[in-house]
């Protein structure tokens, strides 16, 4: 066995760990570039507990990849990809991708001295849900996160729509699209924001039917009018799995801007702002070398503490 998949039951006592968060999705991320520190679920959880921990919506533990078997697979189709995301949320289950979080950890690996990130130049990191490459941008760092997928691509493609979404404060269930970013999410589209600001998220939604291993939901509303100067704009609020509501979803803008693209036809700009409680994130579609269509998401990414653990 590898040591990185062995659980490290030492205390944490002395663990070295900065908070950071990408427009108010917060993490607590360590370095452990061997992989000498594979925490428990719980542990995770008790760290981002907010009242008996640090607090944060998810953990990140940068490990170089080739001491992790899956960071190893994604080495021997792309050598340049050192650094692997391991990722957890914040009740200590996995997840395949974080938007915000990526775009946070290579601020993480620049400010802890472990890789160098010049303008210009871009960095392969690896995650659950593939290879990203990163770069610096105006407002942060731009991600190419790959391909967008349907969950149900044949619902999808013949009603638009392939579930529905029940929610507290919403009357009824309200018809939604399930779409993949290496994570799942469920996109329900409100009529305005005063819909928006009455949903309650201290409960999850229900899914009907849930993608197989839960999803995220997003409830997005579309500005009036929808696009301005060539760009899109939406407002987005979230409930992600694994977590509950958060001021931000990278992967969950990702998918809101994708569903309301879609909804709104042929005429639809690439480009698009979605603006959630803790920001604003710029959403771009484009053509990769093969044809497919890629997303590339930007926006902040901020250290704002360094610490030990007592
Ligand atoms: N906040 C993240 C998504 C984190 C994972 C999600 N909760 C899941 O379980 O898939 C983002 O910025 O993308």
């Amino acid at each position: 066995m590898n040591t990185a998949e062995m659980i490290d039951e030492t205390p944490l006592t002395g663990l070295r760990f900065s908070k950071g968060h990408g427009t108010g999705n917060d993490f607590i991320l360590i370095a452990d570039p061997e992989g000498e520190r594979n925490l428990t679920a719980e542990q995770i959880a008790n760290l981002c507990n907010r009242h008996h921990g640090i607090g944060a919506d998810g953990f990140i533990r940068a490990i170089r990849s080739r001491r992790l078997p899956e960071g190893a697979q994604i080495l021997a189709v792309n050598p340049g990809a050192e650094w692997f995301m391991d990722y957890s949320n914040g009740d200590g289950t996995c997840s395949e991708m974080c938007g915000n979080g990526v775009r946070v950890f290579v601020e993480f690996l620049v400010a802890q001295g472990l890789v160098i990130l010049d303008l210009g130049e871009e960095l392969a990191i690896g995650t659950r849900g593939g290879v990203k490459t990163v770069a610096r941008s105006e407002n942060g760092y731009r991600v190419d996160m790959g391909p967008w997928e349907f969950i149900f691509p044949e619902k999808a493609r013949e009603r638009g729509m392939d579930s529905l979404v029940e929610a507290a404060g919403l009357e009824v269930a309200r018809p939604a699209l399930s779409i993949s970013m290496g994570n799942p999410h469920t996109v329900v589209a409100l009529a305005d924001l005063a819909e928006l600001e009455g949903t309650i998220l201290f409960t999850a939604p229900k899914v009907d039917p849930e993608p197989v291993h839960g999803t995220n939901v997003e409830f997005a509303v579309p500005a009036e009018p929808l696009v301005s100067d060539g760009v899109g704009r939406i407002s987005m609020r979230v409930h992600e799995r694994g977590v509950g509501e958060t001021l931000s979803c990278g992967t969950g803008a990702c998918a809101a801007a994708a569903a309301t693209r879609f909804w709104a036809g042929d005429q639809a700009p690439d480009i698009w702002d979605v603006d959630i409680p803790g920001g604003i994130v710029r959403v771009r579609f484009f053509a990769g070398s093969d044809g497919t269509e890629r997303v590339e998401l930007s926006g902040p990414a901020v250290i704002v503490a360094d610490g030990v653990l007592a």
